[in-house]
């Protein structure tokens, strides 16, 4: 029997990089259980989790944010079939970092071609970052030779998650 073109698995290879305690942990424990806790604590190194969404199957890869892990992240970054970016939204004392740890990252040869996705983390806490601001703060407009999104999200909001979980699939579909 042939599955429908739609009906087909497909895969997905995410990687999950940005500054220390924007919520990279918290969203694949959101986007794999559907749990948000407050109490989390910094990853050290990177931890792999697979979650299948609508016959995607997804690898997810989550890496650590503070400053001694942040070399590590091309390595991780090099094979998979998207970049996501994720930036405290309200958290403006430190955008200026993200940004540049950003830049730094696309900046490598080997990521040359590879979707990002940025993610504002965080927009149920007053005073975040609209998705315009963000766009111009992280410099995207700068960004070329490659696909580039971004997308306004809170791990407490499930709503903005389920958003973000039909986009990856959809995404996934269009491409394979
Ligand atoms: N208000 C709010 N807090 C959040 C949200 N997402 C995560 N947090 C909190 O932010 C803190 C850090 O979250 P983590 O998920 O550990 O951050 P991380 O990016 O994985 O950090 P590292 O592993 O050190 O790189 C935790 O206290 C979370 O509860 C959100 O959408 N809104
Ligand atoms: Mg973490």
């Amino acid at each position: 029997m042939t599955l429908q073109p739609n009906l087909q698995a497909k895969e997905m290879e995410l990687s999950l990089v940005g500054l220390q305690n924007s919520g990279k942990t918290s969203l694949v424990n959101v986007v794999a259980t559907g749990e948000y806790s407050e109490d989390m604590i910094p990853t050290v190194g990177f931890n792999m989790r697979k979650v299948t969404k609508e016959n995607v199957a997804i690898r997810l890869w989550d890496l650590g944010g503070q400053p001694r892990f942040r070399c590590m992240w091309e390595r991780y970054c090099r094979a998979v079939s998207m970049i996501v970016y994720v930036v405290d939204a309200a958290d403006t004392e430190n955008l200026s970092v993200s940004r540049s740890e950003l830049h730094d990252l696309l900046s490598n040869a080997s990521l040359i071609g590879i979707p990002l996705l940025v993610l504002g983390n965080k927009i149920d806490i007053h005073g975040a970052l609209s998705k315009e601001a963000l766009t111009e703060e992280m410099g995207l407009s700068s960004v070329t030779n490659r696909e580039v999104c971004c997308l306004m999200i809170s791990c407490k909001n499930p709503t903005t998650i389920d958003q973000l979980t039909d986009w990856l699939v959809n995404h996934s579909k269009s491409k394979n």
